[in-house]
């Protein structure tokens, strides 16, 4: 079978805008009712009410963990946070002028490429996989963010929860409960969103039958982009250039003019509004009381309402979480790495998913190409 439609004029989906291409149980956006459900959980109700690592456990199992399973799910998680020397050693070969996200990148491909367990792809297998990655990202995302500043790694430690722990290996002080919460609502709210362009990387490469790290390298390449993930350090890069609230109206006008996308802006499901942005931006709230920034929010606030006036575009999560996480004292460049952290779940979730009712990814395209010619003889 060709690659090109036969008979009527055909129908292209440009970006696979609307199409629905498989069915999945992990999680439902409903842009209708502005709602997103992990598992049939709202995400709101899990953020007020359970920590990331029961959430990672029900994106996985299907269902939150007894008192028994987390023990013994926070025991395993907990065992797995270090870095081998090896990885370590990659890392500090690579030029800070490397992105954080090639170093994630390249890190989780290293891990990958010295697990002997690699092609085994049974569920089991894949699952160890998938809280190994879980368990080591804030490791690798600590550690390249350290060695930008010259600072010494921080050893995890296995007496605090996942997220008080991601704080203290960023910072090397013990983190208020105040920022850990926010922090671990900003990694709940990431964890998972249907077939995003990362996830849905995830899946083809899975279709393939290749390995769950390499559906992982190739996920966090697609997040990297500032269509996706990698909005929420453009975010912050607007804010930077913006400066103060009273600018931003006008810079807003600017960049409009010059057709530039505004960062932290649009969906392409929720056209009214993501759903997560309530809580973020409630999380935002209280880290700008905490840290004393009202400046912060006034410009957020800001550029929020020009945009809605302008443009009557809603913003999505990676508005609220850019600033969040900057008042949180993480560099900028290492807020898409704290996404890819987070939404590994979600990938594995995915790849486990796609792995147990597989169908190879392959869609087709129409050729708009020359039509058939022939290579001149030689003389
Ligand atoms: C967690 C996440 O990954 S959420 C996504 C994070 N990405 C961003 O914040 C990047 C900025 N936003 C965007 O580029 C877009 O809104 C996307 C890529 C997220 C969604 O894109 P699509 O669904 O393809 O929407 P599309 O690009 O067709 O937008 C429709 C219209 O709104 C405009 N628009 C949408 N978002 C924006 C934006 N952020 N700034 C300016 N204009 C925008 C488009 O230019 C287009 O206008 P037109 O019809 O005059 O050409
Ligand atoms: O769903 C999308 O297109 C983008 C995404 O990953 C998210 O919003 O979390």
């Amino acid at each position: 079978m060709s690659d090109q439609q036969q008979g009527a004029a055909p129908v292209i989906y440009k970006g696979l805008a609307g199409v629905p291409v498989d069915y999945t149980a992990i999680s439902k956006v409903n842009p209708e009712t502005n709602s997103l459900l992990y598992r049939g959980y709202p995400v709101q109700e899990l953020a007020a009410s359970v920590t990331f690592e029961e959430v990672a456990h029900l994106l996985w199992y299907g269902e939150l963990p007894d008192d028994s399973q987390l023990a013994a799910f926070e025991e395993r998680e907990r065992s797995l946070r270090g870095l081998d020397h090896e990885v370590k050693h990659i890392i500090d070969e690579l030029p800070l002028s490397a992105h954080p996200m090639d170093v994630v990148r390249t890190a989780v491909s290293v891990i990958g490429a010295s697990d002997p367990a690699t092609p085994d792809d049974s569920p089991e297998a894949n699952l160890d996989k998938a809280i190994r990655l879980f368990a080591k990202l804030p490791s690798i995302v600590t550690y390249d963010q350290r060695r930008r500043h010259e600072l010494e790694f921080v050893e995890p430690r296995d007496d605090l929860g996942y997220s008080a722990n991601f704080l203290w290996q960023a910072f090397g002080e013990a983190p208020e409960l105040e920022v850990v919460t926010a922090f671990d609502v900003s990694m709940i709210l990431y964890a998972e969103h249907s077939f995003n362009a990362s996830t849905f990387t995830a899946r083809v490469i899975t279709s393939t039958l290749a390995d769950l790290y390499s559906a992982v390298v190739g996920a966090i390449g697609a997040l990297k982009g500032p269509l996706h993930g990698g909005a929420n350090e453009a975010v912050m890069h607007a804010f930077d250039e913006i400066g103060t609230a009273d600018a931003a109206a006008a810079w807003l006008d600017a960049a409009l003019a010059e057709k530039r996308k505004i960062m932290g802006f649009g969906h392409r499901v929720y056209k009214n509004g993501d759903s997560r942005v309530p809580t973020m931006r409630d999380s935002l709230e209280r880290m700008v009381e905490h840290y004393d920034r009202p400046d912060l929010l006034e410009l957020y606030v800001a550029l929020e309402t020009a945009m809605a006036e302008r443009k009557g575009i809603k913003p999505n999560l990676d508005y609220p979480s850019g600033p969040a996480y900057h008042l949180m004292g993480f560099d900028t460049l290492t807020f898409t790495p704290l996404f890819a952290a987070s939404r590994v779940t979600g990938w594995t979730a995915h790849i486990m998913e796609q792995s147990a009712a597989n169908a190879l990814i392959r869609p087709l395209s129409v050729y708009n190409g020359p039509e058939e010619r022939h290579v001149p003889a030689k003389a």
